[in-house]
């Protein structure tokens, strides 16, 4: 019999998790703590670096990323400050998990690179390799002429499979895979992808099954929505999500509120009719990943073999991609993300989920007008998201 979950699921950033460390949390074995390598400096980073001026990389509710440079080597980084206590609550714990995955995925160069620990009595410092090309959302979103081109989905999409593959391998499910996290180490020339934010992530345990309700909306699948078992199947649905956002700009299961879209993914309500979703080989792709039985979907290696990355594999050298992009001449510095705020304050995220809504919803991507003249106080965009009705109406509204 499956335990059933907690009445209230807290924010996912909350301390939910740092108390769930006991028997009753299933997923209380899939915090990883035993593999920290990096040290946790006590140092003064402000003695050690300079932050440099202007807008922040990016926010999440507990999190500000920064660009710093290490007044030693003049060598930039991103530093992302994470706030030990959140909501009343030592959650140092999450803290240390994110850096035990840090730590154990350091040889991918599909992953970011975890330079330095430091730590304050208040908050810890994670010193990031500096991914300069921002977030694969801002392409995502972007005008047609500026957005990715069908190659390009195709090179970057190789590129994240291939450090989902690697975490696979290490037993490792990310759990929060969406554009906002998948950043470029340029924008033009295309960088390669730096998978970040290993907050939600978990170990996969033998014989122990993992169950959360977590995620960002538009991005989750089935089966967080129906508290089963998460297995690395539960990131494939999110890359499914991703190459169908990277290819039409707009998000498949997006409705106008929580309960819609929750609705439109257990019932996977998604139109492939749309102009950029002309080649039938990226709807094979993407159809081969959302499908509602995780283990009949694609897995990561089958999706590297799969023919619509293979066929840009025969056709183009990714010199030619890299080449072809320049010439398009959207070459623009690094947008910021949208939920950058100068503010030093927690950024209020209250109704997470209406703020991705107002963001992202739009019939196709030539009409999305830009978020930032639309919504110019959104200071939290597609945050992660809750559940804030008990479960069991949330069942009776959706399923
Ligand atoms: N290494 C980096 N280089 C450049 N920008 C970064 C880097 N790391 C993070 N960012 C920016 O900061 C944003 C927030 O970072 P991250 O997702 O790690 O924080 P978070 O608090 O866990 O956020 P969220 O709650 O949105 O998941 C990213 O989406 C990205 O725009």
């Amino acid at each position: 019999m499956i335990p059933p979950p907690s009445p209230r699921v807290t924010d996912t950033r909350s301390c939910t998790r740092c108390r769930g460390q006991t028997e009753t949390n299933p997923g209380a074995t899939a915090i990883l703590l035993d593999n920290i390598k990096t040290p946790i400096r006590t140092e003064s980073f402000k003695e050690l670096y300079n932050v440099i001026p202007g807008k922040e990389l990016g926010r999440g509710k507990f999190a500000i990323v920064k660009r710093c440079m290490e007044k030693s080597t003049g060598t930039e980084y991103a530093a992302k400050f994470l706030k030990k206590r959140r909501k009343g609550q030592d959650c140092r714990v999450e803290v240390l998990h994110e850096i035990a995955v840090l730590d154990l995925t350091n040889t991918s160069h599909r992953i970011i690179n975890l330079h330095q620990v430091y730590e304050t009595l208040t908050e810890m410092v994670l010193v990031l390799e500096y991914a300069a090309g921002g977030e694969v959302f801002n392409q995502c979103v972007a005008e047609r002429d500026e957005a990715f081109s069908q190659e390009e989905v195709k090179w970057l999409m190789r590129q994240i499979l291939e450090g989902v593959a690697f975490l696979h391998r290490n037993n490792i499910v990310h759990l929060d895979l969406k554009p906002q996290n998948i950043l470029l180490t340029s924008a033009c020339p295309l960088g390669d992808i730096k998978i970040v934010d290993f907050g939600l992530s978990r170990r996969l345990c033998q014989n122990q099954e993992l169950r959360e309700i977590m995620g960002t909306p538009e991005y989750v699948a089935p089966e967080i929505l129906n508290y089963e078992p998460i297995s690395t199947a539960t990131d494939m649905w999110s890359i499914g999500v991703l190459a169908y956002m990277m290819l039409t700009g707009t998000s498949p299961f997006l409705g106008e509120d929580k309960q819609e879209t929750f609705l439109n993914i257990s019932q996977i309500n998604i139109d492939y009719t749309g102009n950029e979703l002309q080649d039938l080989s990226a709807i094979h792709f993407i159809q081969s990943l959302l499908i509602k039985e995780p283990k009949s979907r694609a897995t990561a290696e089958e999706c590297l073999r799969h023919h619509w990355l293979q066929e840009q594999a025969q056709k183009k050298t990714e010199e030619n991609i890299t080449s072809e992009i320049c010439q398009r001449e959207h070459a623009k510095p690094a947008q910021p993300s949208l939920s950058s705020s100068s503010s030093e304050e927690e950024g209020p995220v209250v109704e997470e989920l209406m703020v991705v809504s107002a963001y992202t919803t739009g019939p196709c991507r030539p009409t999305v007008p830009n978020p930032e003249t639309l919504f110019p106080d959104a200071k939290a965009i597609s945050k992660r998201f809750t559940f804030e009705e008990p479960r069991c109406s949330l069942q009776k509204t959706i399923f």
